[in-house]
C-alpha cells in the first residue's frame, strides 16, 4: 500500500473532540472541510480559529476550512467526485448516526468512512449496519478505530489506527489518505472485529475506573483488563468477528488506552461511579455520555439475548442503570465460581 502523495478533498461531518482532531491531522496533507451541526459553535469555531467548546487549546491549521452549511460541507467532496477520490468522515456518536446518514439518503456522495464507536440503542446494530440499512450496499464504507484521544492526535503526536472494510480499493484508499505525519494506518476487513472491540472496550473502560477509584489496585486493572478482553472476544466471535482482531489495535489496544488513560471519558465515568456518583449528575458534570454508557445496556441486552457470558458488563450495567452499589458488585464479581481461563 502507498503512502498518498496527491491532496483529496475530505469533509469530516461532526466538529467534537475526535472530528476537530482528525480533520486537524488532515489538513497538513489535504484539502478539508470540517462541518458541525451548531452555526453558534461553528461561527465561534471559525472565530477563534479553535473548537473552543470540544478541543480547546488546539489551534485549527490555516488551511482547515469550516461550516455549518451542510451543503457546502457536501459540495467541498462532490465537486471531486468524478477526477478524485474524495472521503466523507462522519464523527458524530454512534447515536448521531442514522440521523446524519438519513441527510445522505438519496444522494450521490463518496465513500463513508465513520469514526463512532458503539452499539446503536434501541437496535443493537453496530455502525457498519446501520450504514447499510440507511444507505444501501451501493456506497462502500469504512470503520476507522482504534487506539487514539483526540487530544494527543490534534498534537500530531505518534499513533495507529486500524481502518476496517470488505471493500479492499476502500481500504487502501483511507490508508494512502490518513498514513503520515506520526499516524500509522493499518487495514483489516474484520469490520465486526474492529466495531465490537471498540465499542465494548467503553464498558470495560467504566469497569477500570471504577476500580481504580475503589482503590482496589494495579492487579485488579490488570485482570479486568485481561478478563475484558475475554469478554469483548467471545461477544465477538459469536457475533461472526475474527478473534484475531482482538488482539490488534482495535481490540487490545484501545482496551488498555481507554482503561488505564486519565484522558478516557469512560474512565471518567468509573472514577465518578466509585465515588458513589448517580449517572445524572457525572452526565451532567462531565457535559456529555460517554459512549460506553449507553453500549453497557446495548451489550448486555445483547449478551443475554445471545447467551454470552458477559460478567463484567453485566457488573457494569447494573451499578449503572440498577443503581446497585460499586463496591457490592466488585464483590459480586470476585465471588463468582472459578473457571477455565480460556473457556
Ligand atoms: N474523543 C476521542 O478521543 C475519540 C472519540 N471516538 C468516537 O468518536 C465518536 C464521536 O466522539 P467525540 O467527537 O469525542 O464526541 P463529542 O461529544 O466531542 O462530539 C460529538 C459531536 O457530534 C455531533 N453530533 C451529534 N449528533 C449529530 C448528528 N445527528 N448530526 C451531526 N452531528 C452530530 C455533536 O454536535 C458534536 O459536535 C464517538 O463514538 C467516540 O467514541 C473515537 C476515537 C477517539
Ligand atoms: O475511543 C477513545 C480512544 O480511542 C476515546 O475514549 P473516551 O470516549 O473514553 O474518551
Amino acid at each position: 500500500m502507498q503512502q498518498q502523495k496527491k491532496p483529496s478533498k475530505i469533509t469530516v461531518l461532526g466538529a467534537g473532540a475526535w472530528g476537530t482532531a482528525v480533520a486537524i491531522s488532515l489538513a497538513s496533507r489535504h484539502d478539508v472541510l470540517l462541518w458541525g451541526r451548531n452555526p453558534a459553535q461553528m461561527a465561534e469555531t471559525e472565530g477563534a480559529r479553535e473548537n473552543l467548546h470540544y478541543l480547546p487549546g488546539h489551534p485549527l491549521p490555516a488551511s482547515l476550512k469550516v461550516s455549518a452549511d451542510f451543503e457546502a460541507a457536501l459540495g467541498h467532496v462532490m465537486d471531486a467526485l468524478d477526477d478524485e477520490a474524495p472521503l466523507l468522515i462522519l464523527a458524530c456518536p454512534v447515536a448521531g448516526l442514522r440521523p446524519l446518514l438519513g441527510q445522505l439518503q438519496g444522494r450521490k456522495i463518496p465513500n463513508v468512512v465513520w469514526l463512532c464507536k458503539g452499539f446503536e440503542a434501541g437496535t443493537g446494530l453496530l455502525p457498519h449496519q446501520v450504514v447499510a440499512e440507511v444507505l444501501g450496499n451501493e456506497v462502500a464504507g469504512a470503520a476507522l478505530s482504534g487506539p487514539s484521544f483526540a487530544q494527543e492526535v490534534a498534537r500530531a503526536l505518534p499513533c495507529a489506527l486500524t481502518v476496517a472494510s470488505t471493500s479492499g480499493a476502500l481500504r487502501e484508499r483511507v490508508v494512502a489518505a490518513a498514513h503520515g505525519n506520526n499516524l500509522r494506518v493499518y487495514a483489516c476487513d474484520d469490520m465486526v472485529g474492529v466495531e465490537v472491540g471498540g465499542a465494548v472496550k467503553n464498558v470495560m473502560a467504566i469497569a477500570t475506573g471504577t476500580a481504580d477509584g475503589l482503590g482496589l489496585g494495579l492487579n485488579a486493572r490488570a485482570a479486568l483488563i485481561t478478563r475484558g478482553l475475554a469478554e469483548i472476544t467471545r461477544l465477538g466471535v459469536t457475533l461472526g468477528a475474527q478473534p484475531g482482531t482482538f488482539m490488534g489495535l482495535a481490540g487490545m489496544g484501545d482496551l488498555i488506552l481507554t482503561c488505564t488513560g486519565d484522558l478516557s471519558r469512560n474512565r471518567r465515568v468509573g472514577l465518578a461511579l466509585a465515588q458513589g456518583k448517580q449517572l445524572d449528575a457525572i452526565v451532567a458534570e462531565l457535559g456529555h455520555v460517554a459512549e460506553g454508557v449507553p453500549c453497557a445496556k446495548s451489550v448486555r441486552a445483547l449478551a443475554r439475548r445471545l447467551g454470552v457470558d458477559m460478567p463484567i458488563t453485566e457488573a457494569v450495567a447494573a451499578v449503572l442503570f440498577d443503581g446497585v452499589d460499586a463496591t457490592e458488585m466488585a464483590q459480586q464479581l470476585l465471588a463468582r465460581d472459578p473457571r477455565d481461563e480460556l473457556a
